[in-house]
């Protein structure tokens, strides 16, 4: 599945514009934050912004949320600062936005290795252009290239309703297959795959509604864009009481000396291969995890 060992339930952006949400962001449940460079910041706030983010990173404390940074794209005018200050702040990943290509993630790779940033920094990638969405498998596969950083693919929604004319609708219906091919790119090259945001963020019913359909479509999480959004967010992408259970059940019946060189075996009527058990184990693992 993903090569993830911190959980992604919650993935918050923040304007780097907004000295008040910066404040406040890294006090809450979330698992990253994405401090915002991008879309969230006027052309004219571009400098300050960026130079907000060595305070941020100055007042970090341990055991609070990943943090993130989402710089501009390289081809525009901010993108090459907005690396190199990003690379100074030693985030745990950067994000970069309108990946159209392998290229675009190997241009930002190339250009953190000229500046001898750390090696621990992750590079995330949105999808959310058409040639971005075209190019899936071949930007997936530098998830397999132990040189590449790329480890998360994050669907940007609104850019893909801009770009492509679909229409918004509250299920979602004219998106969901692009969501379901970032998922599967994901799992072929081992990644994280992160939902998009839900813009009408007073209306939390639907938010509910639109995160168990991320989790059913294979997620690991969601991006968010407020406060309200984190607790229901970690709620649908943890594992629930019954799913626990039901993994529990499925090690227990393997662990029986009477099943130990079986291939498959019956729970209530219930076919359950070695393959359900390799399931139930990750998702104990999981669920232990963000139990420490
Ligand atoms: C949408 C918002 C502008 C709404 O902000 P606001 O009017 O301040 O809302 P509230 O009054 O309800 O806020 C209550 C308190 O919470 C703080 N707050 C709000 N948002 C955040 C946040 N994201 N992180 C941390 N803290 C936040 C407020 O400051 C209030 O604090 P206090 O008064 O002390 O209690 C705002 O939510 C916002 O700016 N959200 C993020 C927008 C953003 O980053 N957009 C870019 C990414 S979305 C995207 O485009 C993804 C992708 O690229 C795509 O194409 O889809
Ligand atoms: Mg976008």
């Amino acid at each position: 599945m993903s090569n993830a060992h911190r959980p992604r339930r919650s993935v918050l952006y923040v304007p780097a514009s907004s000295e008040k949400a910066l404040a406040k962001a890294p006090t809450l449940p979330c698992d990253a934050v994405v401090v915002d460079l991008e879309d969230a910041v006027a052309p004219t706030a571009k400098a300050e912004a960026r130079a907000r983010l060595a305070g941020v990173f100055a007042a970090r404390r341990a055991g609070g949320p990943d943090l993130v940074i989402r710089v501009n794209a390289l081809s525009s005018p901010w993108g090459a600062d907005d690396l190199k200050a990003a690379a100074d702040c030693a985030p745990d990943a950067i994000l970069l936005p309108k990946v159209d290509g392998p290229k675009d993630v190997l241009a930002a790779d190339d250009m953190l290795d000229s500046l001898d940033a750390d090696p621990a920094i992750k590079l995330w990638s949105m999808i959310e252009t058409p040639k971005g969405l075209l190019n899936l498998g071949p930007i997936a596969e530098l998830g397999r290239d132990p040189a590449a950083r790329l480890a998360c693919l994050v669907a940007g929604t609104n850019d893909l309703v801009k770009e492509t004319g679909v229409r918004m609708t509250p299920d979602r219906r004219w998106l969901l297959g692009w969501l379901q091919q970032i998922v599967v790119a994901a799992r072929a090259g081992g990644l994280d795959a992160l939902d998009g945001v839900s813009n009408d963020f007073r209306d939390l019913e639907a938010f509910a509604r639109e995160c168990d359909q991320g989790r059913a479509m294979g997620f690991d999480g969601k991006t968010l864009i407020h406060p309200a959004q984190v607790e229901p967010a970690n709620r649908a992408f943890s594992p629930s009481p019954d799913e626990i259970t039901e993994a529990r059940a499925v090690v227990a019946a393997f662990a029986l000396p009477d099943n130990a060189g079986k291939g498959v075996i019956q729970i209530d009527g219930r076919m359950v291969e070695r393959l359900h058990l390799d399931q139930a184990e990750r998702l104990l693992a999981k669920a232990g995890n963000l139990a420490s």
